[in-house]
């Protein structure tokens, strides 16, 4: 096997040039036949993974290190090119780190490449496929796509000035907690269509959307604690806002990871799903912006081949 490292140096506020600095180092003692590309712009990874899909000889794997905006940037690039599925492994070097929750990558760098080299087999995982149906517009999610509450944290942590800072001082779940406040404050409730079978059921008063690909969201909270990752199946909860002390009681479950368990959350399952919502929100994708708008979203499963033993549970 021959490996390709596409590295996101800024990733995670410098770990990943830090994780590739070590990987490196241990690469110098060992027999591993690789190559490696640097991340230089958002959206590169994309543009790398792209420009791989496309060349590569039979064997590749493509190694990403960085967070899980990387990671989702290069599996769009890896699908979209619609090349002959190239697997893909991963070294986690964010912020959040959730897929590598999801799919039980270590933290560590060096266990984290072990994983890869000792990998023996191929090991098929769900990835999200949506396409928005008014503009034709299509895209993959590797964790979750989120409406609502959890999109308007992310837009906010996102466009902080004082992200870079606390995340470099280990603040970054501070900055993730005064956002959090700040949304549920300002969040205001929209009307939700979900597609159930032959018929459509409405909740006028709808919150925070996610659909998930396996349990984890926001840095390790349990949004959907039975999906798994090998699984061809998406979730998707809708949590209303039906008064101040229901919704309070409702964001405590979320934080606690326990969401499913409260009479405001209401959840769907399936291979496919179709929801929509009018009005302009704040959407996130693995935690990447698609922009403020209306949604009307058809989700669907694809199975792609990541070249990693996952750790025994
Ligand atoms: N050289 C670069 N400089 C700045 N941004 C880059 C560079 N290369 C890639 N990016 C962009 O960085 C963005 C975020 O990366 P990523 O999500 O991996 O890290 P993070 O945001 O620090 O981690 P997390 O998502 O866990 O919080 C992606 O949109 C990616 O395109």
């Amino acid at each position: 096997m021959r490996y390709l490292f596409l590295i996101n140096p800024h990733s995670g506020s410098g770990k990943g040039l830090a994780a590739w600095q070590k990987v490196h180092r241990y690469l110098a003692g060992q027999q591993v036949d690789y190559q490696t590309v640097v991340s230089k712009y958002p959206g590169h990874p994309r543009e790398l993974a792209a420009a791989c899909a496309d060349c590569r000889p039979r064997g590749d794997c493509l190694v990403v290190i960085g967070g899980d905006g990387t990671l989702h940037e290069a599996l769009t690039g890896l699908i979209m090119s619609g090349s002959r599925p190239c697997p893909i492994a991963y070294i986690p070097a964010g912020t959040g780190n959730d897929f590598a929750r999801g799919y039980r990558i270590s933290t560590d760098p060096l266990e984290a490449l072990r994983q890869i080299l000792n990998n023996r087999r191929s090991h098929p995982i769900n990835v999200g496929r949506y396409r928005e149906l008014s503009t034709g517009q299509t895209g993959i999610f590797l964790n979750n796509f989120g409406i609502g509450f959890d999109a308007a944290i992310v837009h906010a942590t996102n466009h902080s000035r004082a992200k870079e800072w606390l995340n470099h001082h280990h603040l970054g779940t501070f900055a993730y907690v005064s956002k959090a406040l700040h949304a549920l404050f300002t969040q205001p409730a929209f009307t939700v269509r979900v597609a159930d079978g032959g018929k459509e059921v409405v909740f006028p008063r709808g919150f925070l959307l996610i659909a998930s690909n396996h349990p984890y969201i926001g840095g390790g909270i349990c949004v959907a604690p039975d999906q798994r990752i090998t699984e061809r199946q998406l979730e998707l909860v809708v949590v209303e806002k039906r008064g101040w002390l229901s919704l309070l009681g409702a964001m405590l479950a979320f934080a606690c990871g326990r969401i499913t368990t409260s009479s405001a959350a209401h959840v769907f399952r399936g291979e496919q799903l179709r929801y929509r919502i009018q009005s302009a929100q704040y959407g996130q994708v693995d935690g990447e912006e698609p922009g403020r708008r209306a949604f009307d979203l058809e989700l669907a499963c694809q199975e792609y081949p990541v070249w990693q033993e996952p750790l025994a549970k």
